[in-house]
């Protein structure tokens, strides 16, 4: 080996460089350490000090909640605290000529908040992720600072002057080292932030202004999920007042995504979020059945509005001729069809929701009824009575029962169970669950409300068993009756006037004794009720409940967000969309999706049609181009997928090539599973002796989905992780299910079955091609189809 004096005088400034960031870093780990106690020390003290004076203990609730949540990101900035430094040119800037650039702000209170880390949201940070050669924006150097625990492990520079164009290549990438490293990474299974190498066109997605409706379209590995998160971190820090308030909705397509995608706020120190999928969107329902595709995409249609809107129609009645009631007492009364139509014409008129307008129709018949059982008390007691010819200066003096007695009469009707049991036939009070259960088990309700607007076929494809599990297709129309059935909340509402009055009387108790002490101690402060009365008192007891708006929201199905992201929201159907709508009226949402990658069939190729009937045109676009996920050489495969899909759509380009072409392989429908089992083997080891170890996915169409499972059980096994754990390294799986996900090594099976499989089968195969992060496995059991029968591959003999 020969000796470079220069490599070594290079490499020795390069550690003196390192030296000099781990002093920097070291400091900073001091100074959190330091925030941490603090904040612990006053959530310590806000707990423990007593709550005597009122005004003090909603106090002390704002301030166990704030120093909780500060203590909770200070927690977790602890991986990657500090990642970046920029170095200004001279004459660039008035303040300082380098700063720091991590997850959190840190301050040196000692020196009148001198800034020793900037939080990467901070305006003063963007050039950290936008400046380049050509455009340096008063930057004379970025560094990436690479770190393991608080060991500072490695720093990549770029220099951008005008000379160093050198320094971007074509793609435009900003600290590309950096950038190479993090994608190199073995998956674990769990998404990661990508604080420190966000790209251009990324940082301008995540930070556009809130308001509106933003849509990203861009290919698989665009980073369209890790965007749409730290856009959310970055609303949260921007708008953090407005957004605490209503808080942050995060929709994806399945819970297994959810908690795939589940560490990446946290980590960036944001918890207020929820995360949900449409079907978890109705409070203290879980969607846990499965309808059918076709049942699925039916259940999408705008056009169920109008079944659902007929099938509460259908629910208000009159009768056939007359109803007779049976009133305690041996009356029979009746409820004539003619009373009947015009008490439903006069509560429809009132345009509420049906049990709501239900009170105007019970209102109608009570009268009618209680005038009926007046009439006959009447004529019952007069028969009775001898008749008594008037006298010359005799009035007849009128009826016998006044109106009081009228309303004493109609009070005990109203309480009849007869009574109640003939209105509650005629218009029932109803749950959207009991209404949407009844519909979708009874041909004949569901032919009424549907035999309209859908062909008979497919109004009967939603007919299930009584009992069956709800779907997350369901949820929809759930909301949707919700809507249309109103809540007659007369008793919640009575409920939560008589907790108000109790509030309102103990708040009064707790001011008289402060009143006393106040007198006690000095009769010219000013007193307690001049600042505080009763009122104000009982609604911060009720505002001090310790709950996140997120948690909140969860809890609520009325309640609406202050920013709503939705990814994959191209699976979204019509009528999830009318339910995300109603949770976020001011519109301001940020879409992620890729309309290439539609599988369902109740989802969307236009972004367009979705967003129309919301906010017409008034939605902005913006793309994101590069792949930074998947591979060149895999790329190339699923890139004659996409030409297939549609011609005129191009694939992104990957920033990377991984070195490895991806195989395909023969097998029979016989040896299928031994076959794919032996080749995630072959996989396994290649990637213990390539990366160390890492995650592998089989994807495969439903109906072999089974079957391989059970084959892998035992390789799962082996390799210390089953399919049920959070973290697999193997796992099988449908596409739909593989959606958002991302592996280190991908086994396509029988891709031509997937293609076949629905109306949108080569969308779902170009979802499962792109999975990959570095090796990707095909194995067909048909003849290939033209797209993947191509030259590119090295393609192995027949297994
Ligand atoms: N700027 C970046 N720095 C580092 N990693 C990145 C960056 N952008 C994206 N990635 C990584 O690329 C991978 C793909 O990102 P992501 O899952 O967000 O893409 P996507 O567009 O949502 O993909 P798909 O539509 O296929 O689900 C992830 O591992 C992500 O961490």
């Amino acid at each position: 080996m020969t000796f470079d004096p220069q490599t070594s005088k290079q490499d020795q400034a390069k550690r003196a460089e390192i030296a000099a960031e781990q002093a920097y870093v070291s400091m900073l780990y001091d100074k959190l350490d330091a925030e941490r106690e603090l904040a612990d020390r006053k959530f310590t003290e806000a707990l423990r000090s007593s709550a005597e004076p009122p005004q003090e203990a909603a106090e002390r609730e704002t301030a166990t909640a704030t120093y909780s949540d500060r203590l909770a990101q200070l927690k977790s900035v602890e991986q990657g605290l500090c990642f970046g430094r920029l170095d200004f040119a001279e004459d660039a800037t008035d303040d300082e000529p380098t700063i720091y650039i991590g997850r959190v702000g840190l301050f040196d209170d000692g020196d009148d908040y001198r800034p020793l880390l900037i939080d990467w949201r901070a305006p003063v940070a963007r050039p950290f992720y936008l400046a380049t050669a050509a455009s340096p924006e008063g930057v004379r150097r970025r560094r990436h600072i690479r770190t393991l625990s608080r060991r500072v492990v490695g720093i990549d520079d770029e220099v951008l002057d005008l000379g160093a164009g050198e320094h971007t290549d074509h793609l435009g990438l900003a600290g590309e080292a950096a950038l190479l490293a993090a994608l190199e990474r073995r998956r674990t299974g769990e998404m990661t932030d990508i604080v420190s190498t966000i790209q251009a066109e990324q940082d301008r997605i995540i930070r556009a202004d809130m308001n509106g409706v933003l849509v990203v379209q861009g290919g698989p590995g665009t980073g369209k999920t890790a965007v749409a998160l730290h856009r959310a971190a970055y609303l949260l820090y921007t708008y953090r007042r407005q957004l605490t308030t209503r808080g942050v909705l995060v929709v994806g397509p399945n819970s297994t995504f959810l908690r795939y995608i589940g560490q990446v706020l946290p980590s960036l120190g944001e918890t207020g979020v929820l995360l949900a999928t449409v079907g978890e969107l109705f409070p203290g329902l879980s969607a846990t059945g499965l309808d059918t595709p076709e049942a699925a995409e039916i259940k999408g249609r705008l056009v169920m509005t109008e079944v659902l809107d007929k099938a509460v129609r259908d629910r208000q009645t009159v009768p056939e001729d007359v109803l007779e009631v049976p009133v305690e007492g041996g009356e029979v009364l009746v409820l004539d069809r003619r009373t009947c139509e015009r008490a439903r014409e006069k509560a429809r008129r009132t345009l509420q929701p049906h049990n709501l307008a239900r009170r105007v129709f019970v209102d109608r018949l009570l009268d009618a009824l209680a005038d009926q059982a007046v009439r006959k008390l009447e004529s019952d007691v007069l028969d009775e009575l001898p008749e008594i010819p008037l006298t010359e200066d005799e009035v007849d003096s009128g009826p016998m029962l006044d109106a009081r007695d009228h309303a004493t009469i109609r009070a005990e009707l109203a309480e009849d169970p007869a009574v109640q049991a003939a209105l509650q036939s005629l218009w029932p009070k109803l749950t959207p669950q009991e209404l949407l259960s009844d519909l979708l088990t009874d041909p004949e309700r569901l032919g009424s409300a549907a035999g309209d607007v859908l062909p008979e076929r497919e109004w009967r494809a939603l007919l299930r068993k009584p009992g069956s599990l709800w779907t997350p297709a369901d949820v929809p129309l759930l909301d949707e009756l919700a809507e249309l059935l109103g809540e007659d909340d007369t008793e919640a509402r009575a409920r939560r006037e008589r907790q108000r009055r109790e509030e309102r009387a103990y708040a009064e108790g707790v001011l008289h004794v402060l009143e006393q002490d106040d007198e006690i101690i000095d009769e010219e402060v000013i007193r307690v009720r001049d600042v505080l009365d009763a009122e104000l008192l009982a609604e911060r007891q009720e505002a001090s409940s310790n709950l996140t708006a997120a948690q909140r929201a969860a809890l609520d199905r009325s309640w609406t967000f202050g920013h709503v992201i939705v990814d994959e929201a191209q699976e979204l159907s019509e009528m999830d969309w009318r339910l995300l709508m109603r949770r976020c009226p001011s519109r301001s949402m940020t879409l992620v999706g890729d309309v290439s990658q539609t599988g369902s069939a109740a989802g969307t190729s236009s972004w367009d049609r979705v967003l129309r009937p919301y906010v017409a045109d008034r939605w902005r676009l913006r793309e994101l181009t590069v792949n930074y996920r998947t591979p060149a050489e895999i790329m190339r495969l699923a890139s004659a997928v996409l030409a297939e899909i549609d011609p005129d759509l191009t694939a992104p380009r990957s920033v990377r090539e991984s070195g490895v072409e991806p195989w395909r392989r023969s097998s029979s429908p016989d040896s299928l599973a031994s076959d794919v089992r032996r080749w995630v083997e072959e996989e396994l080891t290649a990637l213990m002796e390539e990366r160390g170890g890492g995650t592998l996915a089989v994807l495969c169409p439903h109906a072999e989905e089974g079957r391989l499972s059970a084959e892998l059980a035992e390789t799962q096994a082996r390799a210390g992780f089953d399919d049920t754990g959070d973290n697999p390294r193997v796992s099988v799986l449908t596409v739909d299910r593989a959606k958002g996900l991302e592996f280190d090594a991908v086994i396509v099976v029988d891709p031509e079955g997937i293609a076949e499989a629905s109306p949108r089968g080569l969308n779902d195969l170009y979802v499962a091609l792109t999975r990959a992060t570095q090796r990707l496995g095909i194995v067909h059991t048909a003849p290939p189809m033209p797209a993947l029968s191509g030259e590119q591959t090295s393609s192995s003999a027949a297994g």
